[in-house]
This record gives structure tokens, C-alpha cells and sequence, in this order.
């Protein structure tokens, strides 16, 4: 079942060669009088960059002028390539993908153009619906659906936008690669007098991601060669030779599997939301006599607080006195209370069944290690984060590489419990039936949780 859900690895074989692609994108990029430290290599099928030389914490690896990026509109100081006015209408991704369409008849344009894979990343919204259930989540389902009308209207719109400004309009396989490069390719910066902006910045969009220790941080610097420019700088001490990874930012896996077409093999910020009445059945409670489990808001809010008082203290004398009192009063509850906490308390197990099963379902089986392969972990960055200049550092409201990095960024707690109405949202909680983990285990896909 899960077999057929896998995605083949995206295309990435440029028109002539990869390598030489990417040689003219460095050259094209210092002609423009950018700096670039970094090369292109595959690696298991993935291309990606790597360190031309040694570097120190805070080296400058890439800076790329501010003439060779393509960015959305914004209401800072203008961009040298905005997307044309006549998409001001469509949202910023329609517009930033519809830039890059009409920029490929553009010469200039051509090598960083060029250097984009043939095709887009092998994403959910591709899947047929039969295939998207071996994910084993109904909301991941709903929303790959979602994104395939979504897409296709988008298109329509576009025609229309195109029509009315007397131009042809984009063929519709060419508009919807072009968007799901941008989904997969772009990075949000705050760009000093520009503002905050979406970017498609050249031998950035290179990288691949690493959200535990990624090799290099990208910032906006006014402080380049020409001017302003986008920057690559080294998070950690780097060889020749060493792959150059970015974080895309601390999303969950449903998040990577829908914009990326891959999900990470590690994910401290997975999260997902689980239906309180679910959580309750499979906290093997019995509802309240004659009653199902649909809670009213009141006692979700109640079942909420519980909760977390749980997991910070675990469930002292003072509680489980509260508890009695509670049960006295008859109905049940506290006893469906104690036991709810008790299933939040596996939910360790219960993200590492989850990560395993998105990974299956994304890469198959098989392993596919290609796509999914174990990125090297080097040492912890920390240490060596103070020797970074202070564009590089931690900004909240700025990029996901710079946010990823911040103080905390790894401190997840396991359980986030929010409530709304008749939902929980359990960071890291994940509900699907234990005879599915067992035959997974058995099947020697993935070795049996370790629960804390
Ligand atoms: C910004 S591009 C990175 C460069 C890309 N590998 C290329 O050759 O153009 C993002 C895409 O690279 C791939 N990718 C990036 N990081 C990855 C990772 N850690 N594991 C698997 N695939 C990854 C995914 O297909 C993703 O959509």
C-alpha cells in the first residue's frame, strides 16, 4: 500500500550538464559583481552545494547582487526585478512565478533561469487520491487536493490577468512548474529599505535543507561588493569539499512534504492536530454514560488545562486529590482525564511512527535514500554563533534560516496543547491505529519506538 505512494526523485538534470550550468551561474553571478565561494555537486541523486574552500564561522560563502534576484513586490524601496504589473492582482507566489515565465524570453536572465531543475519536485498534489491515503492523514489528504484546484484556478486567473493586459497567456504546464519551483525554491528576507520580501536568489536556491545544523545562514547585507546584496554566510567551520546546507524554516512535516516533495528525517518542530474526540477514543476511555465523545468547549478547555498541567508536573498529590473529588461528583470524567494524559504521554512514539510513515509515503519503502538520505551532523552551531556578523543573527521577523537559529529554536517542548472549540492541537501527536506500527515494525520498515 505504501509502495504505491512513492515519488520518484525530481528531475534534476539540467539541459547540458549540471556542473558547467552551475559554472556559468558563478560566472554570471561575478559579472555582476557578486562573490561566489560555493559549486554545485550531486550527491545519492540530490544536487546541491558545496564549499569551494575552507572557511571560518562568518565568512561570506555567496553574495549574490541584488540585480541577479527576482522578488515580489513590496512597499520598501523597489527591487530591480519585481513581478510585472499586470499580476498585481494574483497572490505573491502566482506573481513571483509568472515573473520568472516572462523572464525566460529575457537574456539576462538565462543562466540563473537555466539552472532550475526540468521539472518540479515530485509533490502531493500529484498524487492521485488513492495514493495520497497511504499517508494516513485525513487533513494531508484534503489539503493536497485543495492545492491541485487551488493551483489550476491560479492558472485561470493568470489567463485572465494576461488576457486583459493583451498578452498571451502561459501554458498551463509550464505556469504550474514554474509555481511549484517557486514553492519549493523561494526565501523570505527582511531586506533592509526594501522590506520584508519573497526572493528567488540564484546558487541559493541550490542549497538544500538541513533544520538541525545547517552549514550557512542567508542574510540581506547593504555592505556588498556593489551594493546591496543577498548573502551566504558560513554557520560553522566548513573544508573544501563540505556540503553547504540552508534551514527553509521550522516547519512541520506535512509542511516539507507539501512545498518540497520531502520530508526530513529529522524534525524537532513536527507538529500535527488531533481531533479531541479521536484522542479520546484512543485513549481507550469510556465517554460518559450514553454520550459519544464530541465535547463541548468548556470541557475541552478543561481536558486542555489538565493536560498540561500533566506534562510540566506530571499529575501530583494535590491533582490526583482534585481527580477523586471530581470523580465523586460522578460522571467519569476524571478518569477519562487521567487516561487522555496518558496517551499524550506516548506521544514520543507516536512522532517517530508519524516521521516514518510521511517518509514512507514520500519516499517509499525502499528507503530511497537519495531524496531522503541522512544529512552529516556536524557539531552543535551554538558555540560558534557569536563570531557571526550581526546581519547574520538571529532576526524573529526575518528569514527561516536566520529564525532557525535563534535562541531556543531548539527547544521544542514535545506537547503543545492548544485548544480550540473541540480540538486539540498535540504538537508531535500521532494518531493512526498501532496494528499499522506493528505491521511496520514487523516488516522490518522501521525498528520499534523508543519510549521514554
Ligand atoms: C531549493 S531546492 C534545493 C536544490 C535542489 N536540490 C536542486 O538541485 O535544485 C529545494 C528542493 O531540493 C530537494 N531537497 C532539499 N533539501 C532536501 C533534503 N534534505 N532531502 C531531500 N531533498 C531535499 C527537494 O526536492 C526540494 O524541493
Amino acid at each position: 500500500m505504501l509502495a504505491a505512494l512513492a515519488l520518484g526523485p525530481a528531475d534534476f538534470a539540467t539541459p547540458a550538464s549540471s556542473h558547467s550550468c552551475t559554472q556559468e551561474l558563478a560566472s554570471w553571478i561575478n559579472a555582476h559583481g557578486g562573490r561566489v565561494h560555493l559549486g554545485a555537486a550531486t550527491v545519492a541523486g540530490l544536487r546541491g552545494l558545496v564549499a569551494q574552500r575552507s572557511s571560518a564561522v562568518g565568512d561570506v560563502l555567496l553574495e549574490v547582487p541584488l540585480e541577479c534576484v527576482l522578488s515580489t513586490a513590496g512597499d520598501g524601496a523597489p527591487l530591480p526585478a519585481e513581478p510585472p504589473p499586470w499580476t498585481a492582482s494574483l497572490p505573491w507566489n502566482v506573481q513571483l512565478a509568472l515573473s520568472a515565465l516572462e523572464r525566460e524570453r529575457d537574456e539576462h536572465w538565462r543562466p540563473f533561469l537555466q539552472s532550475w531543475p526540468a521539472e518540479s519536485p515530485a509533490l502531493p498534489l500529484l498524487l492521485e487520491p488513492e495514493a495520497l491515503s497511504a499517508a494516513q492523514d485525513d487533513a494531508f489528504e484534503a489539503d493536497a487536493d485543495a492545492a491541485c484546484f487551488w493551483l489550476h484556478e491560479q492558472y485561470l486567473e493568470a489567463c485572465d490577468a494576461a488576457e486583459a493586459a493583451g498578452l498571451d497567456a502561459p501554458a498551463e504546464p509550464a505556469f504550474r512548474r514554474a509555481l511549484q519551483l517557486v514553492w519549493s525554491r523561494c526565501l523570505r528576507l527582511r531586506a533592509g529599505p526594501h522590506g520584508t520580501r519573497r526572493l528567488l536568489v540564484p546558487m541559493v536556491d541550490l542549497a538544500n535543507h538541513d533544520g538541525v545544523a545547517p552549514a550557512a545562514l542567508f542574510a540581506f547585507s547593504a555592505a556588498g561588493r556593489r551594493g546591496a546584496c543577498v548573502r551566504l554566510y558560513a554557520a560553522r567551520p566548513l573544508e573544501k569539499g563540505d556540503e553547504v546546507t540552508i534551514t527553509y524554516g521550522d516547519h512541520p512535516n506535512a509542511h516539507f512534504a507539501k512545498y518540497y516533495g520531502f520530508v526530513p528525517r529529522h524534525n524537532p518542530h513536527d507538529t500535527v492536530s488531533v481531533a479531541l474526540p479521536q484522542l479520546l477514543e484512543l485513549s481507550g476511555a469510556a465517554p460518559p454514560s450514553g454520550a459519544c465523545w464530541v465535547e463541548t468547549s468548556q470541557r475541552a478547555a478543561q481536558l486542555a488545562a489538565r493536560l498540561d498541567a500533566y506534562e510540566t508536573s506530571g499529575l501530583d498529590d494535590e491533582e490526583e486529590d482534585e481527580d477523586e473529588d471530581e470523580e465523586d461528583e460522578g460522571d467519569g470524567e476524571a478518569e477519562a482525564v487521567v487516561r487522555v494524559a496518558e496517551v499524550v504521554a506516548a506521544a514520543r512514539l507516536l512522532r517517530d511512527l508519524r516521521g516514518s510513515m510521511l517518509q514512507l509515503a514520500v519516499a517509499g519503502p525502499s528507503g530511497a535514500p537519495a531524496r531522503m538520505r541522512a544529512l552529516q551532523r556536524p557539531p552543535p552551531l551554538y558555540p560558534h554563533l557569536e563570531a557571526l556578523p550581526p546581519e547574520a543573527r538571529c532576526d524573529p521577523a526575518s528569514s527561516g534560516g536566520s529564525k532557525a537559529l535563534g535562541a531556543g529554536a531548539l527547544q521544542w517542548s514535545t506537547i503543545l496543547i492548544r485548544c480550540q472549540r473541540t480540538t486539540l492541537s498535540l504538537s508531535a501527536v500521532w494518531l493512526f491505529s498501532g496494528c499499522v506500527g506493528k505491521w511496520l515494525t514487523r516488516a522490518g520498515m522501521m525498528a520499534p519506538p523508543d519510549v521514554k
